[in-house]
């Protein structure tokens, strides 16, 4: 028998590492572990604020990956932007699993620590905001909470004048001859785009011959994927919300689940779902 454990030639790591920290040089860890400071003596507080800051790092990944895949399209690289969406499907299941310690919450239980909260909100996450401008979610009056964080501020005002990652579909799909009408093209980037007759009628032709322009199927699954994924993070933040609060008002200042709600029931890249009854 000969197991890993009974070869002689196996080695442990350094020990020594000579007074530097080459994981946390890289990772940070220390730095991440200084972040959580809890306002309340409730065991349960931890949980909430963890879980926030392990939401903010994915929404970062996220953007960080859905600017790839846009850079990657208007190069006309496909194989690049597939990669990246790929990568972000699965960073978006995990988001999505995060919400697990905060699911079942009470209204007892949050509570203990909600008034520490102030007028803290997610409404007021920067990267969230960030989020949704990359995939074409976006509108100026977004900007106005976030006046107090000048550079990020700045950064949400960029982005807003920014092509989104739906956006770079549609130059693509331009590029390669489907008739994106001009107006579409040469839109006002700030402004949310509610979607157009026309381009509905591209998605539906592409899906109704797949073996045209595969890959240009498998793209609009992919994005269909990523829709349907942020559907499902509103969603349990929904029900997690009428878990914890019921239908009290928010930190944020909004009517809490109500308003919730209403944003809960939009789809993202509208034209991927309506092309669908047209197919
Ligand atoms: C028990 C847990 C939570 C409750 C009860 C809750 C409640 C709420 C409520 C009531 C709002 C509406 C705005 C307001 O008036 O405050 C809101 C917005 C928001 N929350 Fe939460 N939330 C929870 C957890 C989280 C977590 C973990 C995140 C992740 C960072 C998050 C991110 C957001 C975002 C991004 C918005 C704005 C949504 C939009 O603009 O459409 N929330 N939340
Ligand atoms: N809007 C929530 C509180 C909330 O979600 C929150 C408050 C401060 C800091 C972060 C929060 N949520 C998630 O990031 C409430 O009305 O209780």
């Amino acid at each position: 028998m000969s197991s890993v454990s009974q070869q002689s030639d196996v080695l442990a790591p350094r020990y020594d590492l000579g007074g530097t920290t080459p994981y946390d040089d890289y990772i940070r860890a220390s730095a991440l572990a200084g972040l959580q400071q809890t306002r309340t003596d409730d065991p349960g507080e931890m949980a909430f604020l963890v879980t926030s800051q392990v939401m903010e790092l994915w929404f970062k990944l996220l953007v960080h990956e859905w600017q790839t895949a846009g850079a990657a399209l208007r190069d006309d690289d496909l194989p690049t932007a597939m990669t990246a969406l790929g990568r972000s499907l699965d960073e978006l299941q995990a988001l999505n699993a995060s919400w697990l310690p905060l699911a079942r919450l009470t209204p007892t239980q949050f509570n203990a620590y909600r008034p520490a909260l102030g007028d803290g909100s997610g409404f007021q996450s920067a990267m969230y905001r960030r989020l949704e401008f990359v995939l074409g979610e976006r509108s100026a009056s977004m900007l106005v909470p976030h006046a107090g964080t000048p550079g990020m501020q700045a950064e949400l005002k960029q982005a807003l004048g920014e092509p989104s990652l739906y956006d770079e579909v549609l130059r693509l799909l331009h590029r390669r001859g489907y008739p994106i009408p001009q107006a579409v093209l040469d839109r006002d980037l700030a402004q949310r785009y509610a979607g157009d007759p026309a381009v509905e009628q591209i998605w539906a032709e592409i899906y109704a011959a797949p073996e045209r322009e595969p890959e240009l199927v498998r793209l609009g699954e992919t994005l269909t994927d990523v829709a349907e994924a942020i559907w499902r993070w509103r969603g349990d933040h929904l029900m997690a919300t009428r878990r914890a609060m019921g239908a009290k008002v928010g930190t944020g200042g909004s009517s809490g689940v109500a308003w919730l709600a209403k944003r809960a029931d939009a789809l993202i890249f509208p034209e991927l779902w309506t092309a669908r009854s047209r197919v």
